[in-house]
């Protein structure tokens, strides 16, 4: 008897456009919530966005109420839930780059409560993703969280962020290649859930955004365009597999671990372009493709060395001989690398010298 079941989660409506910021009041009244809003931001984002979606909300008589995150850790995610219950919320709106929009859809998850996604920066695919990334101790989970019930990325705003924001989106999208690499691994060795579509759609994604690389360029708002409909695909990958599977394999747990090694020292999606060099060394040798990567990132002006993610060439190395332990999930790295593995891997791809 066939007795699979599944649930796929997204967003009802997704509205990405010049000025669409001014949009969020009506994308409300069209999901016909009620209530009183609480933003989740941070500071960069509450000053550039925050504050002008808030008037607009005022203008339409709500009053939201707003609460600012820095790090995207368990104690904000409670923070953000005391928070909403304190000021008696009905919906969360989470407003910035990848920390504030995973904190207020795992907090929106544990309240039971819709949630918007306001991205003010093209630097992650956890846009609309139905997944939470948050470092606890030694290890780092992907938590199950709540999908959007709508995604709002305002180009405007999005292309006037700083520009490594955007590159650091281009490179955690390359990095599908590896993550679908490890999947496919995974599925032979392991036997892991594994959804062809995802896979397909997540590959598909990196293609298009590389094959498009030349539209990628400083203050085009073109640019913020390609990268966040890119961003959202690789999120629909996420939560057609229930899994991040499909957008994070070994090059994350590098990047996760480099975290915790060199904290705020580079972007996750800089460190994760990074790692999937070296991970694509790993699945294919010198003929594999680690070389059509490396230029891909640095034709969008992505970091391709450790020197240009401002990490010293020891830490990518303890990066890479202990990410295998950052969570249980099977990828290249298998049972970890050795020291010497781990010096060849990066002096050959040129990631360290
Ligand atoms: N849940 C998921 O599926 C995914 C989650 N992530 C998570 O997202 C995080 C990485 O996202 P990032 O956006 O790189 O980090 P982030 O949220 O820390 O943002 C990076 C910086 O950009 C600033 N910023 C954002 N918008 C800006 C604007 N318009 N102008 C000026 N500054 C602006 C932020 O204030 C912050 O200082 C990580 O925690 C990562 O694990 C990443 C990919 C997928
Ligand atoms: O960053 C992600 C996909 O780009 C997902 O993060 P995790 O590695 O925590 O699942
Ligand atoms: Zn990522």
């Amino acid at each position: 008897m066939f007795e699979k079941s599944t649930w796929i989660r997204l967003p009802r409506n997704v509205v990405v456009g010049h000025g669409v910021r001014s949009e969020v009041v009506d994308v409300i009244d069209d999901l016909h919530l009620q209530g009183r809003p609480l933003f989740v931001t941070s500071p960069t984002p509450r000053e550039v966005a925050a504050a002008p979606i808030a008037a607009d909300f005022e203008a339409a008589g709500i009053e939201p109420a707003i609460v600012t995150i820095e790090e995207a850790t368990f104690d904000a995610v409670e923070r953000v839930i005391e928070t909403a219950e304190a000021e008696e919320a009905a919906y969360l709106v989470g407003i910035g780059g990848g920390k504030a929009i995973d904190i207020a859809k795992m907090a929106s998850h544990h309240l039971e409560m819709g949630f918007l996604s306001v991205p003010t920066a093209a630097s992650h695919d956890g846009i609309l993703s139905n997944r939470g990334s948050v470092p606890n101790g030694d290890s780092r989970h992907s938590v199950a969280a709540e999908p959007p019930l709508a995604v709002v990325a305002d180009t405007g705003i999005l292309a006037d962020a700083p520009w490594e924001l955007t590159t650091a989106g281009c490179a955690d999208i390359i990095s599908n290649y590896t993550a679908v690499m490890d999947w496919r691994l995974a599925k032979r060795l392991k036997d892991v859930e594994y959804s062809e579509y995802a896979a397909a759609l997540s590959e598909m994604t990196a293609e298009i955004l590389v094959d498009n690389a030349d539209l990628i360029r400083p203050g085009l708002e073109e640019s913020a365009w390609v990268v966040t409909k890119a961003l959202m695909s690789s999120g629909v990958a996420m939560s057609i597999a229930g899994s991040s599977r499909p957008a994070s394999g070994a090059e994350h747990l590098f990047s996760h671990q480099l975290d915790r090694l060199a904290p705020g020292a580079a972007l996750h999606g800089h460190q994760v372009g990074v790692g999937s060099i070296m991970s694509a060394y790993l699945h294919g040798g010198d003929r594999g493709i680690w070389r059509d990567i490396r230029d891909a990132l640095a034709s969008i002006d992505a970091p391709t060395t450790a020197a240009e993610l401002g990490i010293d060439d020891e830490t990518v190395i303890e990066a890479l001989t202990t990410c295998h332990e950052i969570r249980d999930r099977y990828t290249i790295l298998g049972d970890g690398m050795n020291e010497r593995a781990a010096r060849e891997v990066a002096t050959k791809t040129g990631v360290i010298s």
